[in-house]
């Protein structure tokens, strides 16, 4: 249902899930692979775009891809306007303005859910699909101000962002368990097996106590307080919701969303999951469109908002090496918005939509005033370009998902495979690809690596595997040797 017929059988044809020496099941080449060559391609089942990052990067709710123009993506990461004001009326005038002058700027459109709940799409396309796949049981629409303290929907996703993000994950693995449910003819042990197999210990079992003070059975209990919070909640609003028609859904919904069920599928993720990564497209829009047309007038704006988001990544950058907070991204700023909840805060108050992206506020160093010559204003497009080299000065998507196939992948340090991210352009939908790293023989097994390996030492290596629970026997491990 979620991947082409010809996908799942390439699919088939390259791969096989069996019995693992290393740990449990494995994914297994069935034929030679040369090095480059795609193993697989897959859909996630579930994925979702960082609340944080969501802050900075507008992304397609369906495919992740890069949505609005290169103005507002320069300008959220300038810290000049919200996430909200993207979908107010004056700012689509904006954006057609922007298009009729500068069409390079235009990445995608910019589609809302039609409840107006704050998410945003790519096209009608991703908007229909997203919601056929549980945005339908999940979407609050926009909710009068009175109500948002009160309703469920709006408590649970608030619970998410006070607490852990992983539990609007958890409501879309519901809401895709519920789809499933109905479009099957009601039968649940169908609808729940893409996630039957995955190794899911209780989040309580295989979660790191980040506060080595505190004694671990209080963090277990906390977490416990915090799923079963969680699990009354999400039920309470699945039963409530306009979409929860009928008895045997009230039913499935009665039996499934259990603490017991909710800190499996966190450990699930917790185990299981890989990251999602679209590198930003922002750099390019420099090469191609920015630096050839400096002395254009209506560049003016993406000058001044290159200047702001480059002063102060060197400001934080400055800021990090005396040792102090870090610069833009405070995870705290966060907004209901942020987690598809547009109108109402925290205490159910409107937003504050004072700040607008069309004009860039007013700043009070020089420094941030554009270029005045065409040669200085390629200057800075250059300085830009050439951090964006070492830091992540446009920030990628990021994310997390969880995959039939790749999913299934043990650890190595001396992986064979990589994962790559693609689609997401032009309606195409989002897919994991594996590719091989070498040669591989058929009937070996497949490897990714969970951790970043390169520059490691082995002990680091152990730390940061530590929350899946094993230790790496790979031959590098075994040798002691760095990454
Ligand atoms: C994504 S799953 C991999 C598939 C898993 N073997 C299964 O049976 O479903 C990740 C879990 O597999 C286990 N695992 C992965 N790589 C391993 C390795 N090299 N050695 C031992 N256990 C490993 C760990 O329990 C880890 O949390």
């Amino acid at each position: 249902m979620w991947t082409t017929s010809t996908q799942m059988d390439n699919n088939k044809t390259n791969v096989s899930v069996l019995p693992s020496k290393y740990h449990g099941r494995g994914l297994f080449a069935t034929r030679d692979f040369l090095p480059g060559e795609v193993i697989l391609r897959e859909r996630p089942l579930v994925a979702m775009q960082s609340l944080d990052n969501r802050q900075y990067v507008p992304a397609c709710g369906a495919c992740f891809c890069f949505i609005g123009t290169c103005r507002q993506h320069l300008m959220l990461l300038a810290e000049a306007g919200d996430r909200s004001a993207l979908m107010e009326e004056e700012e689509s005038r904006r954006m057609e303005a922007e298009a009729a002058t500068f069409p390079g700027a235009v990445l995608a459109p910019l589609v809302p859910c039609t409840m107006r709940c704050g998410e945003m799409y790519c096209s009608q396309k991703c908007r229909e699909e997203h919601w056929d796949r549980g945005h339908r049981l999940l979407c609050v629409g926009h909710i009068p101000e009175h109500e948002a303290g009160s309703h469920p929907l709006v408590q649970y996703k608030m619970h998410a962002l006070r607490t852990n993000e992983i539990f609007l994950l958890v409501a879309d693995v519901v809401a895709l368990i519920l789809t499933r449910f109905e479009s099957n003819g009601g039968d649940l042990s169908a609808a729940l097996s893409p996630f039957r197999d995955f190794v899911q210990r209780p989040w309580w079992d295989v979660a790191t106590n980040p506060d080595p003070v505190r004694d671990t059975s209080a963090f277990q209990d906390m977490l416990r307080v915090l799923v079963k919070v969680a699990a009354d909640l999400l039920r309470q609003a699945l039963l409530t919701h306009p979409g929860a028609p009928c008895a045997t859904y009230r039913g499935s919904v009665e039996s499934i969303v259990s603490p017991d069920f909710v800190a499996a599928v966190i450990g699930m993720f917790e185990q299981n999951n890989v990251g999602i990564r679209r590198d930003s497209v922002l750099s390019s829009f420099l090469v191609d469109h920015l630096m050839p047309n400096c002395s254009i007038d209506s560049t003016q704006v993406y000058l001044q908002l290159l200047g702001r988001i480059l002063e102060d990544w060197e400001e934080g950058e400055e800021e990090d090496e005396e040792g102090e907070e870090g610069a833009p991204d405070d995870g705290d700023e966060m907004c209901v918005a942020d987690a598809g909840i547009s109108g109402a805060d925290a205490n159910g108050h409107e937003h504050d939509h004072h700040q607008h992206l069309g004009a860039v506020p007013p700043c009070s160093v020089s420094s941030r005033l554009p270029p005045a010559s065409p040669s200085s204003a390629r200057a800075l497009v250059e300085a830009c370009l050439a951090k964006s080299q070492t830091s992540e000065i446009f920030s990628a998507v990021d994310g997390t998902a969880l995959l039939s196939l790749i999913c299934c992948m043990n650890h190595s340090c001396q992986a064979n495979c990589e994962v790559r991210w693609v689609g997401g352009v032009g309606g195409a939908p989002l897919m994991a690809e594996l590719v091989a790293m070498e040669h591989l023989p058929g009937g070996g097994e497949l490897f990714q690596s969970y951790i970043r390996v390169q520059g490691t030492s082995v002990e680091d290596r152990r730390i940061s595997l530590k929350e899946y629970g094993f230790i790496c026997q790979c031959a590098l491990c075994s040798s002691g040797k760095s990454g």
